[in-house]
């Protein structure tokens, strides 16, 4: 929790509380359904929560705005970003039923009222969003498939709208189809060594390969 407030430190009373009651709704359904690693749950603020947070060192989403999380899993990113963004509108979608029960419960929980959860595979989910996040689900040729016409062309964020992807490693055969991607490294943004390889990439819709 010290770890949000370091790099977060001007969140309103309610939004810390929220942070903070997180760990202990996950680590009580971790024990009925496993969807975060032990290791993981111990350091759940660093490895989850302040991971998924990288996001919004590069891109602060608007009020209004639409942003879906595919391949949410146990709600990464899409819940820590809905805590810091209240007024923003998120979609969390996963295709595995028991992890979207924990995630409905988490949301239900912490009276998350901008958030909207759909157990489906994403390639089911219409209507356009501003921006799509995701962490650890596909490599990025199936991803970009895979969310194919599902971002907006009239963005609320004026000229930026895309994917922002939470990736870590060497992204260069990965990347090399998408000269128009920006990569942000999360070291340039938070200390810890567990961010020393871990970065943001930006995809811009207007992509054309
Ligand atoms: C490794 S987990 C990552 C979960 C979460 N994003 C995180 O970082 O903790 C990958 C998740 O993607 C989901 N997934 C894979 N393909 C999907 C698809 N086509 N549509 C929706 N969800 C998908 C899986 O069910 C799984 O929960």
């Amino acid at each position: 929790m010290e770890l949000i407030k370091k790099y977060f430190p001007d969140l309103s009373d309610d939004q810390y509380a929220k942070f903070e009651q997180l760990e202990a709704l996950y680590k009580d359904w971790n024990l009925k359904i496993n969807v975060v690693s032990r290791k993981d749950i111990d350091e759940i603020y660093l490895r989850h929560v302040l991971h998924s947070l990288g996001i919004a060192k590069i891109q602060k989403f608007k009020p209004g705005a639409e942003i879906l999380d595919v391949g949410t899993g146990g709600g990464f990113p899409g819940i820590p970003l809905a805590i810091l963004f209240p007024e923003t509108n998120f979609h969390l979608v996963d295709s595995i039923g028991k992890k979207m029960k924990v995630v409905n419960e988490v949301v239900e929980g912490l009276k998350l009222t901008n958030v909207k959860t759909t157990n489906a595979r994403v390639e089911e989910i219409s209507g356009t969003y501003d921006f799509i996040v995701s962490r650890a689900v596909a490599a990025m040729p199936t991803f970009v498939h895979w969310t194919k016409g599902k971002i907006a062309k009239k963005s609320q964020h004026e000229l930026k709208n895309g994917i922002l992807y939470l990736k870590g490693g060497d992204l260069t055969v990965e990347l090399r189809d998408y000269p128009k991607a920006e990569i942000y490294e999360l070291r340039d943004y938070f200390e810890e060594d567990f961010f020393n390889t871990k970065k943001v990439v930006y995809l811009p819709l207007k992509y054309k390969p």
